[in-house]
């Protein structure tokens, strides 16, 4: 099993409504990481890269049953022998829309979808949208990985249970946007120190209706340490993880065995 892991952030600008340009931002981004880095092994989008938040016209918008973006990740995967943690994007299912996140091997196979749980009031997500009710867990190389998207990071206990199911890296697909940059850097840095896992979260970067996003995106190790950080504009961020390090720190200062969950189990 391979310790070291090369990564690449597409932190994108997303252009709001228009589906057909995003796709092809996306592949020629893809294509781009593939020949700076040849040796990367695992790519992420950002979240919604397909609509952004077009909520108003998201069902016109949105991926019927996720046919276009799981065609998409599934040839480019393939192609450029990786793995891609597809970001989001709107997925119409029946009659409703989820915010999904699609995983792909470097087979081209499929490994893992997950909707995002927890929908995010300020920007009107819970009118407009469903959500997911499962958790998502994938294999990385033989390493255990999970995913959840951008307002996800607010809830510890999400994170938490992909980390006691095993994940040692966690994927964040994000939308984020100022004024609240403080909130972003500190949360993730924390789920990565309290979890011991590395966290990879790429956010998108532009303005959509005033709405001012700010890239951003990191890489942060097991002990915390921001090892990548992007700018606010578009860019490819690369970093190299080294999972070793996630059992090092977790010998160091045993959480997992030191946990008591019998004292604060909260009781709703
Ligand atoms: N797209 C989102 O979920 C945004 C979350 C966000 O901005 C926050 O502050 O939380």
């Amino acid at each position: 099993m391979a310790s070291k892991l090369q990564v690449a952030l597409l932190q994108m600008d997303v252009f709001i409504g228009d589906v057909e340009r995003n796709y092809e931002q996306a592949a020629h981004l893809i294509s781009q990481a593939k020949q700076e880095q040849p040796t990367i092994k695992v790519i992420i989008l950002p979240e919604l890269w397909n609509t952004g938040f077009q909520l108003d016209q998201i069902k016109q918008l949105a991926d019927q049953d996720g046919h276009r973006t799981k065609q998409f990740l599934a040839q480019l995967s393939k192609q450029h022998d990786v793995y891609i943690v597809g970001g989001s994007v709107a997925e119409l299912k029946e009659d409703q829309v989820l915010n999904t996140t699609y995983v792909y091997d470097p087979t081209g196979a499929q490994i893992a979808n997950y909707s995002k749980v927890h929908l995010f009031r300020l920007m009107n997500e819970e009118k407009h949208l469903t959500p997911g009710n499962d958790t998502s867990l994938f294999s990385v190389e033989e390493t255990t990985a999970g995913s959840i998207i951008c307002y996800d990071t607010r809830f510890p206990e999400l994170s938490r249970k992909l980390a006691i199911s095993g994940a040692k890296m966690m994927f964040v697909p994000a939308q984020w946007p100022h004024p609240r940059l403080h909130h972003w850097r500190t949360l993730l840095m924390a789920r990565a120190i309290e979890n011991q896992m590395y966290v990879i979260a790429c956010n998108r970067s532009g303005v959509s209706d005033n709405t001012h996003f700010f890239g951003h995106s990191l890489v942060i190790d097991p002990w915390g340490e921001v090892i990548a950080e992007a700018s606010e504009e578009e860019t490819i961020l690369y970093a190299e993880i080294d999972l070793h390090l996630v059992d090092d720190v977790r010998a160091k200062i045993p959480v997992f065995q030191d946990r008591r969950p019998e004292i604060y189990k909260i009781e709703e």
